[in-house]
């Protein structure tokens, strides 16, 4: 039976990692062997004595005297030379001499290697990768040294290029945490966090990381989280990924220098672009989301085209409110919280669904709709980002329920977030685009179909049904938060009284324009 502890094996070696930076070594022998010394304890950072006469000297220690290296003796080996010297290498041709080195050495208890004498040996070589700040060191004490450069080709072969990259930039963001967290007693958490950007993040993320992403990342150090290298860059771009920003000014001409189909489009506007054209609309929002979430999004022309900073801001919004509410207190973004939220009536774009799952990399969505297109142009757009595999989507029919979570197969939501149909019948809403009763059309083309845009009791009939079914749910789920996009008319009779005859208060709405909702 095994005992609970590592089990003793004996006849091994100490393996270490000698620190002999600026320290006394004397090399004695200038041949082939030496040679290899020489070139390993340099690696080391060592100050370094070569004792042999010259003419035994092979090219290349030469060339380490001649670039002073090295200093250089030029004889035989002599006593006085282990003077001051904490560690000899001997690598001689001649027995009795190498003897002789070992004794005194032996003597004066300086540690000594006499190259293929392994009685007179305090430490063996071994055989040796080196990538940057990572060695690996092989030894098969004394049974077989070729046996040891075997292996350790063979393991070099395994590792990926990038190994030694990534430990340097690990070494770096390491330094700076310790000058933000240098307290004795930060210690555990200091570690237990750089532990865990090691294993979160992976080789390649390791060696991309910039200073500014690592002050970046630093700033969770407190929270004790890790976000993912791209939330990270996310949350540099331009400020759009911080949820305490509203994302109300685009900068149309920097936006035309990134993306070529706007480009065209704004220089052809003459720098004023009209937002009555559909093509405008869709490659201004196409370039948004491209620049700042680096997504791509595939809109068909009968159906919405969304404004991204209107629906970005109530994302973020959302996610603020999942973040600072969760169930242990803990403020901010934890990547070990799994989130799974609902879109309700996702539309073509799905365009909750994939910021969503792009800013937070470990939240899952369900998404549905009624319109076979839209649903289907939906499952386009996820799988062209790549963020199907963490999407469940239905197709709903209008008898269904509104969070139909048998079919989702979910027992537990954390929201639901959902853009819903504004008006009460087709008149209303064709009265409404036409910017009837009001001063002015609206500002920017529509180009949603019937079905995204009408439903009985219009905007506010929609949120009333979501509420309805989630208050009937509550006893089963968690589901903790509902949210819709402010709309026509929802907002101003939610934040009157019909809410409260349910029990519940509006809890706060985002900012929009001028007004508090
Ligand atoms: C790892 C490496 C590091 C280095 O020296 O830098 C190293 N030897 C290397 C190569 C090598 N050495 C020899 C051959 C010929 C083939 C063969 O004999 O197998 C080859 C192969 C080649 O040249 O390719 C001959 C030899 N070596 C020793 C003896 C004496 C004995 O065993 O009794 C004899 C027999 C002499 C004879 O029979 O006459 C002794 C030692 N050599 C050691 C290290 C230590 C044990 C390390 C371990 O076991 O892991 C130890 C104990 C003491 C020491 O010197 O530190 C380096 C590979 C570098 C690389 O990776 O490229
Ligand atoms: N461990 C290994 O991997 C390994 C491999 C091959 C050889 N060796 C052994 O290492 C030793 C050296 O091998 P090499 O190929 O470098 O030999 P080499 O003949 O190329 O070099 C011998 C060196 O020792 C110097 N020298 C001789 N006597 C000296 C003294 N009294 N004081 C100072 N310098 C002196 C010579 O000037 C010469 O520079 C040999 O004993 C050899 O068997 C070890």
């Amino acid at each position: 039976m095994p005992g609970p502890y590592p089990e003793i094996q004996g006849g091994g070696s100490l393996i270490l990692a000698w620190q002999v930076r600026n320290k006394k070594i004397l090399v004695v022998g200038g041949g082939e062997v030496a040679a290899g010394r020489i070139v390993n304890v340099l690696n080391a950072d060592a100050k370094v004595t070569v004792v042999s006469p010259r003419s035994g000297l092979n090219d290349e220690v030469a060339y380490r005297v001649e670039q002073k290296q090295v200093e250089h003796i030029d004889r035989k080996f002599e006593p006085s030379d282990l003077d001051g010297v904490d560690m000899v290498l001997a690598a001689v041709d001649d027995p009795e001499a190498s003897t002789q080195i070992y004794k005194l050495c032996h003597e004066k208890r300086i540690p000594a290697n006499i190259a293929d004498v392994p009685p007179e040996c305090d430490f063996y070589f071994g055989s040796v990768y080196r990538d940057g700040p990572l060695q690996i060191m092989v030894s098969t004490n004394g049974n077989g040294p070729k046996m040891a450069n075997i292996v350790k080709r063979r393991i070099a072969s395994s590792l990926p290029s990038n190994m030694g990259t990534a430990i340097q930039r690990v070494g770096i963001l390491r330094k700076k945490l310790r000058k933000i967290a240098s307290a004795p007693e930060e210690g555990p958490k200091r570690m237990q966090w750089m532990s865990k950007v090691c294993e979160q993040w992976n080789l390649k993320e390791l060696c991309e990381m910039t200073e500014e992403d690592m002050d970046t990342l630093l700033g969770f150090y407190e929270s004790g989280t890790v976000p993912s290298l791209e939330a990270v860059r996310l949350r540099e771009a331009d400020g759009a990924y911080d949820a305490s920003t509203p994302y109300d000014k685009v900068d149309f001409k920097t936006l035309a220098t990134k993306d070529q189909a706007f480009g065209i489009i704004w220089r052809e506007s003459e720098w004023n672009l009209n937002f009555q054209d559909p093509a405008t609309c869709k490659a201004l929002t196409q370039a948004l989301l491209k620049a700042d979430f680096g997504l791509e999004l595939d809109i068909p022309d009968d159906r919405l085209c969304p404004p991204l900073p209107n629906r970005w801001n109530y994302v973020a919004w959302v996610e603020a409110l999942i973040e600072y509410t969760s169930p242990d207190y803990t403020l901010g973004y934890d990547p070990d919280r799994k989130v799974v939220g609902l879109d309700i009536g996702t539309g073509a774009t799905a365009i909750y669904a994939m910021l969503l799952l792009k800013t937070r990399t470990n939240w899952s969505m369900c998404v549905t709709d009624v319109d076979k297109k839209s649903f289907d142009y939906a499952a386009r757009n996820l799988a062209l980002n790549k963020l199907l595999t963490r999407t469940t989507m239905l197709q709903t029919t209008e008898t269904m329920d509104i969070i139909p979570l048998k079919y989702l197969g979910v027992n537990k939501l954390d929201f639901t977030i959902c853009n819903p149909p504004f008006f009460n019948d087709e008149a209303e809403m064709a009265a409404s685009l036409e910017g009837k009763n009001k001063t002015s059309k609206p500002s920017a083309i529509c180009t949603g179909a019937p079905v995204e845009m009408v439903c009985e009791g219009g905007d506010l009939g929609f949120a009333k049904r979501i509420l309805e079914q989630s208050l009937l749910l509550r006893e089963r789920v968690t589901c903790r938060w509902i949210s819709t996009c402010d709309g026509k008319t929802a907002p101003k009779a939610a934040s009157g009284s019909s809410l409260k005859t349910y029990g519940i208060e509006l809890i706060g709405a985002r900012r929009r324009g001028e007004e508090t909702k």
